[in-house]
């Protein structure tokens, strides 16, 4: 009985210290007086993400509730208390004019046990810095047109794939898209020749897709809170087989040294691997770094191009007048200049590229940016202050979804693209690939990525709804990029 009674008090005691705790870090934006959500307990004001409700929509709630009142307020993801900006001039200030206030993203990471997790997108501070410098001249727009051939190749596989379907057949467009981004990532960034569009269930493909999780609301709350218990628990974003897998892969093709026998422009990994041999330790580049840079293909160009060109197919399938116009301009284009999907066509093509667009506004992949506070920052024309190691979330789908800046915003409309139209807009109004020194430094090689694949599709065949296709669309609330619930399928018939 005593034991019991014991227990009942040890019980009660932890259970109110937890509660006092929960309490203390959701009145945090109470306390310093600053506009806030009101926050739900223990999920703070994420409620329902990754079940009934996706972040995105969360966050397009919260800027429309109060945008206009303050240049920023607070929430809470879980119990942790973040600054939710809102005003454009502040979002170019975070990001870009007084970005070295805003130097770090915070993204958990743990490079000596998970070796997938050196990219750029994982690090922070000293080590993002050196990275940066090495790694960004791969990406110069000099080094995307040599790839284009590349590029041009792949599509055709993904075009000939097409042909086997019986004519007037649903295709499940994101499983083909699916498969054409993975051969370009397997090619360009890891050196080999991808064969998904050929055999859909390769290796490569099967080791790629086991990074991607579903939203785990425990674990999000343990790498937000304990993060350096997380490292000491050597804690691994990756799972080991694909680990071993894409470090055996890369070490392979070092080994080959095959790499020295070609134009070190022609992809990537070659360029990656150059880096190998530098002279300046500080530039050299190990095996896993090699390794992380070629898997940041996967982690941050895959789910992103998938979403992006699923989209698009999608909303042209439901405007056939767009999609024949479209068509009009690629064929034009191709006719005037043969040289295929060259850096010149591309760039003509630009009734194609405003709907890639209008599909990153309307369906943006990543729907925030993060930014961590490195010192004490006045905002301007305020009074507030914010504070070392706040976490700022910038909601890039609400602003390209504010109906003041995007009239209509679930109309698709490629116009709102035009060099006219897109003048007129504040300069943080459109930001799917980020801004400043964080943004996504393959901005350039996915939009070209997109456009080979889509114009290539979009030339010889066409799109449209069958009774599969869902209408109004279904996103998937589980995943953090935008995609959509289920397979999207599209009746495809050749032009
Ligand atoms: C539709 C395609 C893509 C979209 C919408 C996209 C979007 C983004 C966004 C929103 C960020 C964060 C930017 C910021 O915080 O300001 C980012 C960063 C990044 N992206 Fe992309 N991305 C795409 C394709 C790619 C591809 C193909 C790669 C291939 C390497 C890539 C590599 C990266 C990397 C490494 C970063 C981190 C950059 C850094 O912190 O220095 N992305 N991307």
């Amino acid at each position: 009985m005593e034991l019991l009674q014991r227990l009942l008090y040890t019980a009660l005691s932890a259970a109110s210290i937890i509660y006092f705790i929960v309490k203390a870090s959701l009145s945090h934006w109470k306390r310093r007086g600053i506009l806030h959500e009101k926050p739900r307990f223990l999920v703070g004001n994420l409620g329902g993400v990754g079940g009934k409700r996706h972040i995105s929509a969360v966050l397009e709630q919260l800027y429309e509730k109060y945008k206009g009142q303050a240049p920023f307020i607070g929430c809470y993801a879980y119990l942790k208390p973040m600054v939710l900006v809102l005003d454009l001039d502040l979002v170019r200030n975070v990001l870009i004019t007084h970005s070295e206030h805003f130097k770090e993203r915070g993204v958990f990471g743990n490079a000596p046990h998970d070796p997938l997790s050196a990219n750029l997108l994982q690090q922070d501070g000293a080590d993002w810095q050196r990275l940066n410098t090495v790694v960004c001249p791969a990406f110069a727009q000099d080094n995307i047109s040599q790839m284009l051939p590349t590029l041009e190749k792949v599509a055709s596989t993904m075009h000939r794939s097409l042909r086997q379907v019986s004519e007037d057949a649903a295709v499940s467009v994101n499983n083909l898209v699916d498969c054409y981004n993975i051969d370009v990532i397997s090619t360009l960034a890891f050196g080999i020749s991808g064969e998904t569009l050929l055999n859909s269930d390769t290796e490569f493909r099967r080791m790629a897709r086991s990074y991607l999780k579903d939203f785990n609301m425990f674990r999000l709350y343990f790498l937000m809170y304990f993060p350096n218990v997380a490292r000491l628990l050597r804690y691994k974003n990756y799972e080991q087989a694909a680990t071993d897998y894409f470090l055996k892969l890369v070490r392979q093709k070092l080994f080959e040294q095959e790499w020295s026998r070609l134009d070190k422009r022609n992809s990537f990994f070659h360029m990656f691997a150059e880096l190998k041999r530098d002279r300046d330790p500080k530039r050299r580049l190990s095996d896993e770094e090699i390794a992380a840079q070629a898997f940041s293909f996967i982690l941050m160009g895959l789910e992103t191009c998938n979403s992006a060109m699923t989209f698009c197919l999608y909303e042209l399938a439901l405007q056939p007048d767009l999609q024949r116009r479209v068509q009009e301009e690629i064929c034009n284009v191709l006719k005037r200049n043969e040289n295929g999907m060259d850096s010149k066509n591309l760039n003509d093509m630009n009734l194609l590229r405003q709907c890639l667009n209008e599909t990153l506004r309307k369906h943006t992949p990543y729907s925030f940016l993060l930014r961590n506070t490195n010192e004490d920052y006045e905002v301007p024309n305020s009074i507030f202050m914010l504070r070392p190691d706040n976490h700022l979330v910038i909601p890039i789908a609400a602003i390209h979804h504010d109906p003041v800046l995007y009239p209509e915003p679930n109309k698709f409309d490629p116009e709102r693209f035009s060099k006219e139209n897109s003048k007129r807009r504040h300069p943080m109004a459109f930001l799917p690939y980020g801004a400043g020194p964080r943004y996504c430094l393959a901005q350039k090689f996915a939009e070209n990525q997109m456009l080979v694949g889509l114009g290539t599709l979009l030339r010889d065949y066409s799109f449209s709804p069958c009774r599969e296709t869902p209408i109004p669309l279904v996103y998937d609330n589980k995943r953090l990029v935008l995609t959509p619930k289920d397979k999207l399928k599209l009746n495809v018939q050749r032009r």
